[in-house]
């Protein structure tokens, strides 16, 4: 299908100019002509000047996209004069592959990257297809993840449906999700924090059904995947893995934000640094996926040492549309377009999904498996009926609370437009440009009950300046802030690390343009909202000791309005200011579960095989069963390594020897 103005039937459905829906995928792909995206941007304007859109509201949001761009281009240009030394590795991609390999990777984002690479290790002859392009250069760059990257063109942004009770303060009470398109997918674009899970976590996956998946089983793939840049020691030795691709260390510089932080865990009587044993309760500072300064993605780790492999090829700006069956539903090959042409390819062995938890169960659904009603409402031709594609999304709600403080603790705005910045990244990889513009240390807790050792809450430190929330309105963004705004601000956050509350993954249309429909049920179950107001109150506690009011100014008012019927301080207060602030940490997993035989909503086999259809794996983070107690990137990294094992002996290539 050619992609042209003319068949995009691109009704701008926007809840204000920031956000389209169904034009989305346009925006963010580079298949699309110069012509057709003026043409395009005209006719947003024309729809927004002349639908009776028009607003103060609608001005407000051009005007400040307007300066949002102009800040972002500016930043860009500064980060893109610093990368003289490390220019991440391009995929020149002029034409289109057929043929026929051995495996089809599909997605060569966090996961995909890293089973392309390791089953190129045989003789196997593998192709990697990505949707997105080459990393942007300033992606090396591990502080411009959040006003670069995240919001470049190297991701793609889709609202959920509107919350029924959540996003109070969200235009339409909509959350807006940012997902990686682009070569090695979100680990080029995120927060790079890079924290397992809890051991409980996996022990939890494996009761649910799931042999060989328990924490002593996982643990060897964790070390595998891992180069941690730290001094080796029996205790770190026994966790930590230091000869993987996937480069990892303790975030530098912050000392006096470092040494309140670990004072404060003295005095609360609370571990410092547990981050990478069975469980990850307590305080820690960060580790990032970061190697002297430079981020350390899937596509540098994975794809750049294996790219002069003749049997790996890399294909980026192709994106898939649908897997092809047989007669006898064995998966065939794939259907991708390039250059706004069709081809397809063909896989002789198996055909591995790895498009997020997104867009993995899009295309599931979009070749005819997933749940048999609604894919014949869309008019797909049921393949396997499976209820479970798409369900089950699971996520880590969580907001931020400002704190101001004393010079010289966090980034300032000064920092940032200080040429010296921009020198010290360029002559030594050092300095604020070398830090993450987000967490810089963990604090796991348990205060829901049941296992202490099994973390319900992360409530993280993080590092930026008092800028907005996206997507939360203008109006109450002032009230978290407090005003003036431009000052040195701490941030920290809430964050919910085992929600029983689910969403889901659908199907807008049958169409592969159309943005999958995300409904994300946020609080539908109560006691996750409970649980919230109970990481507030804890943080409060954290933030009173001595060792952080050492550090803090005073605090301005900085009350929700909206809430304060409830009266301050009280937990209607709170519960009321969850449900206004409340957003998503983009740890989007779990909407095609492994599971056993026994649950009638399981998605993929412990070995990660599609049921009722041969020769396809799903291998990224939607095959986990429920989100881990932490950022997901570095669980993602391991179920790769795990499948890539898998993927070796079930075909019988040797695989390493790891227990
Ligand atoms: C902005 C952001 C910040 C985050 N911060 C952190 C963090 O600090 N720490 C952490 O641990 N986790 C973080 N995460 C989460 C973590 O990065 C993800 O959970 C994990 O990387 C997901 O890996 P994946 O392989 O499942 O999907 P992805 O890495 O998203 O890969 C999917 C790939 O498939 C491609 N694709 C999609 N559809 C198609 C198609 N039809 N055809 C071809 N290709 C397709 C995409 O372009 C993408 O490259 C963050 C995520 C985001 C988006």
């Amino acid at each position: 299908m050619k992609m042209s103005v003319k068949n995009i039937n691109c009704k701008i459905s926007m809840v204000h100019s920031q956000y389209f829906e169904k034009c989305y995928t346009y925006f963010n792909s580079r298949n699309i002509s110069l012509r057709d995206r003026i043409i395009i941007r005209v006719l947003q304007y024309k729809f927004i000047f002349h639908s009776g859109f028009i607003s103060r509201k609608s001005t407000f949001y051009l005007i400040r996209n307007l300066l949002v761009k102009l800040a972002t281009s500016i930043l860009r240009i500064l980060l893109v004069s610093t990368l003289i030394r490390d220019v991440p590795y391009s995929f020149p991609s002029s034409s289109p592959v057929t043929g026929s390999f051995d495996f089809i990777v599909v997605g060569g984002g966090t996961a995909g990257s890293a089973v392309a690479a390791r089953l190129s290790e045989t003789e196997a002859t593998v192709l990697l297809l990505e949707a997105g392009g080459s990393a942007p250069p300033e992606s090396v760059v591990p502080f411009a993840w959040a006003p670069v990257l995240a919001l470049g063109q190297a991701s793609v942004t889709v609202a959920s449906e509107p919350e029924d009770n959540a996003a109070l303060s969200s235009p339409g009470r909509k959350n807006i999700a940012y997902f990686g398109r682009v070569i090695g997918g979100a680990s080029t674009v995120n927060g790079m924090a890079f924290v397992r899970g809890s051991g409980y976590d996996f022990d939890s996956w494996k009761d649910l059904g799931n042999e060989g998946w328990d924490y002593r089983s996982v643990l060897p793939y964790f070390k595998k995947l891992e180069n941690y840049q730290a001094e080796r020691t029996p205790s770190l030795e026994k966790y930590r893995g230091f000869a993987g691709p996937v480069s990892v260390s303790q975030v530098q510089r912050w000392g006096k934000l470092r040494s309140a932080i670990k004072a404060a865990a003295a005095e609360l009587g609370v571990a410092f640094n547990t981050v990478g044993g069975k469980s990850n309760i307590g305080i820690s500072w960060a580790d990032l996926a970061v190697k002297n300064g430079v981020r350390s993605s899937a596509s540098e780790s994975y794809l750049r040492p294996a790219a002069t492999r003749s049997n790996l090829r890399v294909l980026t700006r192709a994106t898939v549309t649908r897997i092809i069956f047989d007669e006898q539903k064995k998966a065939r090959g794939v259907e991708y377009t390039f250059n706004g042409q069709t081809h397809r390819v063909v896989a002789t062995k198996e055909v591995v999904l790895s498009a997020g938890a997104l867009f993995t169960p899009q295309l599931l659904m979009l070749s005819g498996v997933g749940p048999p009603q609604m894919l014949t409402e869309r008019g797909i031709e049921v393949v396997s009926a499976l209820p479970g594609v798409g369900q089950n999304l699971d996520n880590h709600p969580g907001f931020v609370m400002h704190w101001r403080v004393k010079p010289g603790v966090t980034i300032s705005i000064k920092d940032i437009f200080n040429p010296k910045t921009y020198i010290e990244y360029n002559s030594k990889r050092s300095g604020v440009l070398s830090g993450p513009f987000g967490t810089i240390a963990h604090n796991f807790v348990n205060l829901g009950g049941g296992n202490p050792d099994w973390p319900d809450l992360n409530l993280p430190w993080t590092l930026r300046p008092s800028v907005p929330t996206p997507n939360i309105d203008k109006k109450t963004n002032v009230q978290l802030i407090g005003l003036p705004v431009l000052h040195d601000t701490l941030t920290t956050r809430v964050v919910l690390m085992r929600p029983r509350s689910r969403g889901l993954v659908s199907l807008r249309s049958a169409d592969v343009a159309d943005p999958p429909l995300i409904r994300n049920n946020f609080f539908q179950d109560p006691y996750d909202l409970k649980l919230m107001v109970k990481g507030i109150r804890e943080t409060f506690r954290v933030m009173n000791t001595s060792a952080m009011r050492e550090i803090l100014l005073p605090q301005p008012d900085t009350s929700l309005k909206a809430c304060l019927r409830y009266g301050r301080d009280t937990d209607g207060y709170w519960e009321c200011f969850v449900r206004h602030v409340v957003g998503q940490d983009a740890h989007h997993c779990c909407t095609a579960k492994m599971s056993p035989p026994t649950d009638p909503m399981g998605v993929v086999s412990p070995r990660l095989l599609v049921r009722g259809v041969s020769g396809l794996r799903v291998v990224d983070a939607s095959v986990m069963p429920h989100v881990v107690s932490a950022n997901t990137m570095a669980s993602t990294y391991m179920v790769a390594e795990k499948a890539s094992d898998m993927i070796k002996q079930d075909w019988g290539y040797p695989v390493q020897q790891l227990y």
